[in-house]
């Protein structure tokens, strides 16, 4: 696989000492890689850097072996694409997507050609005339990436770009992001705060902590082998047991196996049946009063009352030195 992007030994520290060190880390090209984490954890500050929004205070970030750390923006081979939608309001989509093919000089017969291609590839043909406040937030979104896929940049850079819009459309702009990537052999670097978001679109997926990389893996990686508690409380639903060593015992919902009362040997009450959609949460009490939650069928959901006597198994687990603090 060849790389792209290599960030090396990258500290960024702001003046009240927050921020990002000893980064390192390799973007592959034609990949969709996502900084995940909580506020503050930093990766805006990674993203920036790439983009040449950030001053780095050391280390190094190359792009095709190329040094571009002390970069102009404008300089780089980057697009980036911010939270909001960054349109200008006063101009029409067409001037909106021709702005920077103007400045580089491409001949309006080529601007024209290409405004009508990105605006087909983003599944918008048309819209040239209208002004942003015309169109819906995805629609808007989709025109921002537009914009940034018309200067092809040898790297898109996506901070939330979905976080403004519903569940429904955020979910298709996943796809849609997906399928422009694949078509266009982009390589992308995607930064959210959703889990979810983050499981569905990755190649492979960078899980941040307090200003440092504690995992990178992809989605499958990640989720089966999350190699801290906190990256196991991050990604997906666990169980989280105490154990009598005073380890914790992580358990994915999906592990703990549930049946009548002679099925399994170990035993438990039904505390709680949640239906989502189509399938069901089951809430155990255990048998040393411990809770314990499960993922069921609604089929399987509708044979249990709250009260009910049943037996589980747990089918795989995960231990966690008790030291490491669950943020
Ligand atoms: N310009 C700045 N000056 C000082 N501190 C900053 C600045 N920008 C970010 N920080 C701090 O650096 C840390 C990392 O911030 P960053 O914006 O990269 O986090 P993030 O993970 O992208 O969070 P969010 O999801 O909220 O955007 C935080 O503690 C933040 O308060």
């Amino acid at each position: 696989m060849t790389v792209k992007v290599k960030v090396k030994d990258l500290s960024i520290i702001y003046d009240n000492g927050d921020g990002v060190r000893d980064v390192n880390l390799d973007i592959y090209e034609n990949e969709i890689l996502t900084l995940l984490g909580p506020s503050g954890c930093g990766k805006t500050t990674i993203l920036r850097a790439i983009g040449g929004f950030n001053k780095v205070t050391q280390g190094s970030i190359l792009i095709d072996d190329q040094e571009i750390t002390n970069l102009e923006p404008e300089d780089r081979p980057t697009g980036m694409v911010f939270q909001g939608y960054n349109l200008w309001p006063h101009m029409s989509v067409y001037d909106n997507l021709a702005f920077g093919l103007k400045l580089r000089k491409v001949k309006k017969v080529e601007i024209k050609e290409k405004i009508k291609n990105v605006l087909d590839l983003v599944k918008l043909p048309g819209i040239e005339k209208k002004y942003p406040a015309q169109l819906s937030g995805g629609q808007q979104q989709r025109v921002a990436i537009a914009r940034s896929i018309l200067l092809e940049p040898a790297v898109l850079l996506l901070d939330e770009p979905f976080s403004a819009l519903d569940a429904k459309i955020r979910q298709e702009m996943r796809l849609e992001l997906k399928r422009i990537q694949q078509d266009l052999n982009l390589t992308v670097v995607f930064v959210t705060h959703d889990q979810e978001e983050a499981m569905s679109i990755s190649d492979r997926i960078v899980v941040m902590d307090k200003g440092h990389i504690s995992q990178l893996g992809t989605p499958n990686e990640i989720y089966d082998n999350p190699q801290s508690q906190y990256v196991a409380s991050f990604i997906g639903a666990m169980n989280f047991l105490p154990t009598e060593t005073g380890q914790t015992m992580a358990i994915r919902l999906e592990d703990v196996l549930v049946g009548p009362a002679s099925m399994y040997e170990q035993k438990a009450e039904v505390e709680a049946i949640m239906l989502v959609g189509h399938y069901a949460i089951l809430s155990l009490k255990t048998q040393n009063n411990q809770h314990l939650q499960s993922y069921v069928t609604r089929t399987e959901s509708a044979k249990y009352l709250e009260g009910d006597a049943i037996s589980y198994q747990i089918a795989k687990y995960q231990m966690y030195d008790k030291k490491e603090a669950l943020q």
